[in-house]
């Protein structure tokens, strides 16, 4: 272990079930400071991961640590701050006594909790809110709510489950800039989301995680950079063609329902072989209308991997 401690550390970390690994054998690394995105489809075991991280849960085998320590330590806890995805609240209390409760149970001293509160509010816009019931709360201001009590007792890890989905657009932008407040301020984020398109604006890395193992993990780099998707729309499909794409790279679509018009979508492993695709268009005597690569998103490489692993989901 280095001085400056990773933010986590796993190695062949297990939980089993009922006789049934539901984490297998996961090994990550999140340095400091990193906003690291955790993806996966239903059923991966990302939620049973990060109770693990957590000291939520226990775990059947291998090694945990969070900043440089075990989770079960109350001061490494203190340290961690956590959204959870189903966030139930005391309905009854003010956005400002949740708050105050939560601070307390993280060892927080009144003083300071009596400036640090409406601060945290106005991060999460609800500055002037705060003396209002949860009960009459929206489910946006409730996840807003939650996400200040996360961030709270300034965390040097924080671990964000699904934390914009009951957010509007203004609100997701919004969390995302708080993410990377916490980034410039060296606070390491742990970021559970389906919606690929935000991971993909804000973490640093990601790792895929399938029926409890790490599929994949990298920057968004390195793992953007193995394929290319091009969309060909051309007049009609003449023989051979889609062979010669075949040859070329992967179909992934095609679509001939409209007369007079063809579309189909093929995976090159680069884009040197762009051309190629072009000269097999031509040759074969169809007319060309678009070629138009896309750049690979984080949801063409997530199917892609769904994909390769069969598809079949735990
Ligand atoms: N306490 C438990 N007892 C028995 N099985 C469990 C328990 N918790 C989780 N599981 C099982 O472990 C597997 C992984 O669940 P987990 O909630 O970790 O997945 P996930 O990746 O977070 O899924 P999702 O994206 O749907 O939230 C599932 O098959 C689930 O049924």
């Amino acid at each position: 272990m280095t001085r400056a401690a990773n933010a986590i550390e796993t190695r062949e970390l297990r939980k089993v079930y009922r006789g049934r690994p539901v984490v297998d054998g996961l090994t990550l690394t999140v340095p400091p400071g990193e906003v690291f995105g955790f993806l996966g489809p239903n059923g991966a075991g990302k939620s049973t991961t990060v109770k693990m991280l957590l000291g939520l849960v226990l775990p059947s085998g291998g090694e945990v640590r969070v900043l440089g320590g075990s989770p079960a330590d109350p001061d490494i806890r203190a340290r961690l701050g956590f959204l959870p995805e189903q966030f139930r609240f005391q309905t009854w209390m003010t956005g400002h006594e949740f708050l105050n409760f939560h601070g307390r149970l993280a060892g927080m001293k009144a003083d300071e909790l009596r400036t640090r509160i409406p601060q945290v509010l106005d991060t999460v816009g609800l500055g002037g809110r705060g003396h209002e019931q949860l009960g009459g709360y929206s489910k946006g201001m409730l996840q807003r709510c939650g996400l200040a009590g996360a961030i709270l007792a300034r965390p040097s890890l924080v671990f964000l489950d699904e934390p914009t989905s009951a957010l509007d657009p203004i609100g997701r932008v919004e969390v995302r800039e708080i993410i990377e407040q916490l980034r410039a301020a060296g606070v390491a984020v742990f970021l559970n989301s389906h919606l690929l398109s935000e991971v993909e604006q804000v973490c640093d890395r990601v790792a895929f995680v399938r029926q409890g193992r790490v599929q994949t993990q990298g920057t968004m780099r390195e793992l953007m950079g193995g394929v290319v998707p091009v969309e060909i729309r051309v007049d009609e499909l003449k023989p051979g063609l889609l062979d010669a794409l075949a040859r070329l790279g992967e179909l992934r679509h095609q679509d001939t329902n409209t007369p007079g018009r063809a579309d189909v979508e093929v995976w090159l492993q680069q884009e040197d072989t762009i051309p190629a695709v072009a000269q097999a268009i031509h040759d074969s005597g169809a007319r060309l209308y678009a070629l138009t690569p896309r750049r690979p998103d984080l949801e063409t490489m997530f199917l892609e991997l769904n994909d390769e692993a069969g598809g079949v989901r735990a």
